[in-house]
């Protein structure tokens, strides 16, 4: 019930004190007890000097009371008892102590902030006042060091420490010689922490030790998780550069689609791995330009990129291609040969066309990519090969699994990223980009300075382009070539890609797709005028006549032909 931190207080000069024996003869008193009565003696007994105390209250329980001294004086008093016969007595001037309760007031409050905002602190931390109570401390102190509320705050870290609840620390060090001190220290629950504590002077005065605790673990950890992060964000960086420089080097960064956009994204993410990557796409949608680009956005590669073509080597050759041989494997084979595998190093091996890679040397392929080595053909060496392996086709692997020309346990191997390039119509917003990119490039190649007009460049659009970017590639060389004057229009274009726009129906086999039609920017009702019109035509090309296309469709003739003119349907000769 007695403030037990209010013993010391004897060296406080805030609060006059007097200790009474058991009678309530006085035994001590300090300076401030002077200070109010100057009379003040040891032996004599404390009525003479408070006559209105009486010695009844030594023995109850009120531990605060506030008393009148004489008319003019009221003193604040409190009992601190010592076992039965002794009673510290703590007096304030009641003026004195409205001051003093209103700097408390105002201090709780900035304690009540004090408290929120420390325990938003990342950092352990922990206050005590100049003489080394603890005041205030933060959650994060709780957890570090295992200590609750009710056991130390407010208590002296010397105590604590002689309980053997707290250890020596650097708060004890600043308040001998007031400077910062850093401490390496122990708490009782195992916990090592790092103590960094900074002393607050107030009129010359050691008023407040603020305490940074940081868990030696913790910042172990952190440090090692941040060392990471920076190495895998540096790695992350230079691989995006790398990557586009990859892409001008390559000349091939030039997409606005999203589909494009996410094929970019996953090679940004895998470039720097060495894990077996499988693109698929129809023919020349430039998977060998993926393939390739990959390799240069390597943040390091120390290999070279081999291409090899499946499809292109006859079959006998293939494996000698891949893994090389040894003298006197085959019938002239005079010399060893090193493999393309060897060729490449730790850089990358591109398996073109892997579709057709006969299926006894797709066992061989398997082995090297779950072991990392290989046997030259005759060879009884085993070679380390660190080179990744990126397949491409434009053949449906699962078909050829299910038909058993493709090995299942390969295709599961390749196929753990793959990457679709889609086919140029699926991509039509990267068509005018990459056929300007085109005749820039063949521009400067064959000194030429042609352009291609907007109504050329909408028919480029809306063509399907059943051979891609290569089918494109090669029109903008022709064009670039044979076009006679600088500005490319629709003249110039081959006729099937001229009318490809022409011939594009919502009803027939050329079907408009829905993207186009949303794309399209037209209303709904010229959308439907269109539909009608093709109908129409359909009809009357069906049926021979307007008439009986009208009885067909259950609709006037003169209908259909206001709908007709109106659409500027042609009419066919009926
Ligand atoms: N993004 C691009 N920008 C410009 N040209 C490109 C681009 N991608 C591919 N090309 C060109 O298109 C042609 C075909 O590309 P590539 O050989 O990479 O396609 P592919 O999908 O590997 O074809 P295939 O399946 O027939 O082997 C090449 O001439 C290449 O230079």
């Amino acid at each position: 019930m007695y403030d037990d931190n209010l013993i010391n207080i004897r060296t406080d000069d805030s609060w006059a004190f007097i200790e009474v024996d058991g009678q309530g003869r006085i035994t001590d008193f300090n300076d401030k007890a002077v200070s109010y009565f100057k009379s003040i003696k040891a032996g004599e007994m404390l009525t003479g000097l408070l006559p209105w105390f009486s010695a009844g209250w030594l023995k109850d329980n009120i531990y605060k009371r506030i008393a009148k001294t004489s008319l003019e004086d009221r003193f604040l008093l409190q009992f601190v008892k010592k076992g039965e016969d002794s009673v510290k007595v703590l007096l304030n001037d009641i003026f004195e102590y409205k001051d003093v309760m209103q700097a408390w007031c105002e201090i709780g409050e900035s304690l009540i902030k004090l408290q929120s905002f420390i325990d938003c602190y990342d950092d352990s931390v922990m206050i005590t006042n100049g003489k080394g109570i603890i005041r205030a401390f933060n959650q994060n102190f709780k957890r570090v060091s295992g200590l609750e509320n009710v056991e130390i705050m407010n208590r002296s870290i010397y105590e604590l420490e002689s309980e053997g609840l707290f250890p020596y620390c650097s708060v004890m060090e600043v308040i001998k010689i007031g400077e910062e001190r850093d401490s390496v220290v122990r708490f009782a629950n195992g916990t090592e922490v790092i103590m960094t504590s900074k002393p607050l002077f107030h009129d010359g005065r050691l008023i407040r030790i603020t305490s940074n605790i940081r868990n030696v673990n913790e910042l172990n950890r952190r440090y090692e998780e941040l060392s990471e992060n920076r190495i895998r964000n540096k790695k992350k960086y230079i691989t995006k550069l790398k990557l586009n420089e990859a892409v001008e080097k390559l000349n091939i960064g030039l997409y606005s689609s999203e589909r494009m956009e996410s094929v970019m994204d996953v090679i940004e993410t895998v470039a720097d791995y060495d894990l077996p990557l499988l693109l698929t796409g129809e023919s020349g949608t430039g998977k060998s330009m993926i393939a390739k680009c990959i390799y240069l956005s390597k943040s390091s590669c120390r290999g070279s990129f081999v291409h090899i073509n499946c499809s292109a080597i006859p079959e006998n050759l293939i494996e000698s291609e891949l893994f090389g041989f040894e003298k006197g494997s085959f019938t002239g084979a005079d010399k060893p040969k090193k493999g393309l595998f060897e060729e490449a190093k730790d850089g990358v091996i591109f398996l073109d066309e892997i579709g057709d890679m006969p299926v006894q040397l797709q066992a061989k392929l398997l082995n090297v990519l779950q072991e990392k080595r290989f046997y030259r053909v005759g060879g009884t060496k085993p070679i380390e090969t660190n080179a990744q392996v990126i397949a491409a086709t434009n053949r449906d692997l699962k078909d050829l699994v299910a038909k058993g020309l493709f090995r299942e346990d390969l295709y599961f191997r390749l196929n753990v990223i793959p990457i679709e390039i889609p086919a140029l119509r699926d991509r039509k917003e990267d068509i005018p980009i990459l056929a300007k990119n085109m005749v820039d490039e063949l521009n400067a190649t064959y000194g030429c300075n042609k352009i291609i007009d907007t109504e050329a460049m909408n028919l480029l659009r809306e063509y399907e382009w059943p051979g891609n970017i290569r089918e494109l590639r090669n029109l903008m060389e022709r064009l670039i070539l044979l076009s006679k004057n600088s500005l490319i229009t629709a003249k110039d274009l081959p006729e099937d890609i001229a009318s490809a726009s022409g011939r594009r129906s919502y009803l027939g086999s050329n079907t408009v797709r829905e993207g186009d039609i949303f794309d399209s920017g037209k209303s709904f009702k010229e959308i439907m005028c269109e539909v009608e019109a093709e109908l129409i035509e359909h009809a009357i090309e069906k049926y021979g006549s307007i008439r009986k296309a009208a009885a067909e469709l259950s609709i006037n003739e003169s209908t259909i032909t206001r709908k007709k003119k109106r659409s500027r349907v042609s009419q066919p000769n009926v």
